[in-house]
């Protein structure tokens, strides 16, 4: 192939292309793909798969000048997330560091497990949707997180916010905000609702500050650095809250599965958290649980919710030897390069020893739980600390019973989802 050329792929069936197969099967479409075509294929005339890791990982690192990350959710909108690659916004992630980093979620240890028993003594005795119960305790985590006391009314905005919009987004169609239709209106009006409540908690932190950092909005508000208007602080709270609403829950509800089809995996992180004592007045961290970082760490690498990433091409350009033009999409399927046996050994067993010895992957780039470059994910640490102390408090205190857990099935949606799964939480 010389270069330059637009990938090959699959042509499909006439009038329905590629959509029809890959809708009955998408990951076992994907995989035939790159068996037929190799690593780069293109899925029909706009849209194209990249599955080899240096290419996705240079995808990632050219985001926001090469290729675009945004999705507008109505079509006539201007997209909020769009802001995100301006500078302003950048200077808003770049402000929010000290804030987020290993040190700073470390210290939010105690309450994120303060707040997963208040949110599971509601629900104990009956079975329930764990991915919901999950996904709700991690909106109410972050929240607690990014605003400290002032998050009590943040927390429905953001489910409700968050929860209209990925009703529209599964959709996968963009719809003009005009169109009259009762989603449309609600999501709108959810959006409205999480916009104003933050703003009135941003202005009044503004007017009356806390007189030593406690939370995220403390950060964003403090003298250190360059001073943000207060758009750019809205818009990184409200980002991190909403990019916080589905992905860790959903992994939470993968770890809850795994350990009830891994009985002796759930014994080895019972002994590590019963062994532990911290010294008095400090609190239990990621480091003081090695063996159960690296279970969540294979939970990432084996049910990736974000299975399938995506990108819009911004200009004309290259990459590796293919070339791409403005308006066509891209897609990493990082669920195939987790799974993929030139990168990892035994890709399809669940071993969470291969994170304590060295050489895991055997590929630069072939573990992208986080993505990468400028867009990376802003809240690596706070989720790896929810993800490693809620597992470890969940087998701790916690008998948790299964309903079925053969029936589950895994689907991949906009996320890698458990699908089916309902458990029983009773307190030891
Ligand atoms: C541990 C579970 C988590 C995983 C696996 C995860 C994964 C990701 C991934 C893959 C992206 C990049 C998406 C892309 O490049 O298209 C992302 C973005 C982001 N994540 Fe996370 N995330 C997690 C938890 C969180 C949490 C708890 C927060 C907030 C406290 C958060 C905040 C963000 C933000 C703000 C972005 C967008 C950054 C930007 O576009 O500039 N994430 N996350």
């Amino acid at each position: 192939m010389s270069i330059g050329e637009y990938p090959a792929g699959p042509r499909g069936r006439r009038l329905v292309g590629n959509r029809y197969d890959y809708e009955r099967d998408r990951i076992g479409f994907l995989q035939r793909c790159q068996r037929d075509y190799g690593d780069v294929f293109s899925f029909s005339a706009r849209t194209s798969v990249v599955a080899d890791p240096v290419l996705v990982h240079e995808i990632l690192a050219r985001t926001n000048t090469d290729f675009g990350i945004e999705v507008a959710l109505f079509d006539d909108a201007e997209p909020e997330v769009n802001a995100r690659a301006t500078p302003t916004a950048m200077a808003g992630r770049k402000k929010s560091r000290p804030g987020v980093n290993r040190a700073a979620a470390d210290a939010h240890s105690d309450r994120l497990v303060e707040i997963l028993h208040a949110r599971l003594a509601g629900e104990l005795g009956r079975a329930v949707d764990v991915a919901a119960v999950m996904k709700s305790f991690i909106i109410r985590a972050t929240t607690d997180y990014c605003l400290g006391d002032d998050s009590d009314e943040v927390a429905p905005a953001v489910t409700d916010a968050a929860e209209h919009s990925a009703v529209l987004m599964a959709s996968s169609l963009s719809l003009p905000s005009w169109l009259p239709v009762s989603r449309v209106r609600s999501a709108k009006a959810a959006n409205r609702r999480l916009t104003e409540v933050l703003h009135e908690r941003i202005r009044q932190r503004h007017a009356r500050p806390h007189d030593k950092v406690r939370d995220l909005l403390d950060t964003m508000l403090s003298d250190d650095g360059e001073a943000l208007d207060e758009q750019t602080v809205y818009r990184t709270i409200s980002v991190m809250l909403r990019a916080s609403h589905g992905v860790p829950g959903t992994i939470l509800a993968w770890a809850v599965l795994t350990l009830a089809r891994e009985p002796e995996i759930a014994a080895r992180i019972g002994l590590e958290v019963e062994g532990l004592v911290p010294e008095a007045g400090r609190s239990v961290t990621v480091d003081d649980l090695p063996f159960t970082e690296a279970v969540v760490k294979e939970l990432l690498r084996a049910y990736i919710p974000t299975w399938l990433m995506g990108r819009e091409v911004r200009t004309h350009t290259t990459l590796g030897r293919w070339a791409f033009q403005p308006g066509q999409q891209v897609m990493m399927p990082v669920y195939l390069i987790h799974r993929d046996p030139r990168w990892w050994d035994e890709p399809e067993r669940f071993l969470p020893d291969r994170w304590l010895r060295t050489q895991q992957p055997h590929a630069r780039f072939a573990y992208l739980p986080f993505g990468a470059g400028p867009r990376i994910c802003l809240g690596n640490q706070v989720g790896l600390l929810q993800l490693v102390l809620a597992v470890a408090t969940l087998v701790r205190d916690y008998d948790i019973t299964v309903a079925d857990a053969d029936a589950v099935v895994m689907r991949p949606e906009a996320l890698l989802v458990p699908a089916g799964l309902r458990a029983t939480f009773a307190r030891k």
